[in-house]
């Protein structure tokens, strides 16, 4: 297992607020990750200042064991913004051009194919494109770039249902042709489960979490039955949130259980039932912990 990149104790201040508190993160090599956040919670500062757009207050940022300098870039590295900088006057095949120059790994064939896939017209200026489009734009130079770190800061915004599939479904496959390390920041938090390995939420600029997502989807659980029984049943287990209705409790708890802790909670009356990671993440927001 080697780590790529490695923020530790990050710290980045507008004013008096803290866009992000003491946020410590890594990424492993060939990994794909999902940063997961309410608006506002710090995503974008934080892939700022991967990308050296912005300097921390405090702080490191280190890549492949090499401390990165101010406003200095990540090498073989391709940052998606959620807000492109694209040349509006320009052509997309321009601008695909021009962004192929700073990646020594860039695969036109894999541009032109994404191109088909998408439906782009590749001289249509960008200035004429829908903000879905725009995306699509910003993510082909993601995937062509075959970059060994690769951030998307909201790529899917304004894409519809079915491009949101498409372009998950090509990130995978040339995922699998070529590993790398990618880091995906997004709102849309069911639709990451099958993209990303590993979860990253952040909340107020500080770390929540961060876990397997496979470990999520198999521990995570929202408990419902009458109070006391449900207070007893989550003593001594990680509950991550509570809610009364009438007589009875709803908890989220965040815990392994075996077949004899889920027969126990059936003889007790209690329901449980699997948490989509959407719900996990309002609960452990909610919750606060
Ligand atoms: N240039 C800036 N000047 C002042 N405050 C800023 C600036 N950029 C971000 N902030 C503040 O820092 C905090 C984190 O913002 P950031 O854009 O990183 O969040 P985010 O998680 O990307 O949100 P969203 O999902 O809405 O894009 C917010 O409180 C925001 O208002």
């Amino acid at each position: 297992m080697s780590i790529v990149l490695s923020c530790g104790n990050l710290n980045k201040k507008y004013g008096r607020t803290y866009a992000l508190r003491d946020l410590d993160l890594q990424l492993e090599e060939n990994v794909i990750y999902g940063l997961l956040g309410r608006n506002g919670a710090g995503k974008t500062t934080l892939l700022n200042l991967i990308a050296g757009g912005i300097s921390p207050n405090n702080g490191t940022i280190e890549v492949r064991g090499k401390k990165l300098g101010k406003g200095e870039l990540p090498e073989d590295f391709c940052f998606v913004r959620e807000k492109n900088k694209f040349f509006g006057e320009a052509r997309i095949i321009e601008n695909l051009q021009f962004a192929a120059n700073f990646h020594p790994k860039w695969d036109w064939t894999l541009a032109h194919k994404l191109l088909e896939t998408f439906r782009l017209d590749p001289h249509k200026k960008i200035r004429q494109l829908s903000r879905g489009a725009e995306s699509l734009v910003g993510n082909i130079i993601g995937l062509a770039s075959r970059a060994s770190l690769t951030i998307y800061d909201e790529p899917v915004l304004g894409l519809d249902v079915l491009m949101r599939e498409r372009f998950y479904k090509v990130l995978l496959e040339d995922y699998a042709n070529h590993p790398r390390t990618i880091l995906l920041s997004t709102h849309l938090i069911d639709e990451i489960v099958p993209v990303a390995e590993r979860v990253y939420i952040i909340e107020a600029g500080a770390l929540l979490l961060h876990d397997e997502t496979e470990r999520i989807r198999r521990a995570a659980y929202s408990i419902r039955g009458n109070s006391e029984t449900v207070a007893s049943f989550t003593a001594g287990k990680r509950v991550l949130y509570t809610e009364s209705y009438g007589h009875g409790t709803l908890a989220a708890i965040y815990d392994k259980l075996n077949d004899g802790n889920i027969k126990q909670a059936r003889e007790m009356g209690i329901s449980i039932e699997n948490l989509t990671l959407q719900k996990f993440f309002s609960y452990l927001i909610e919750g606060g912990h």
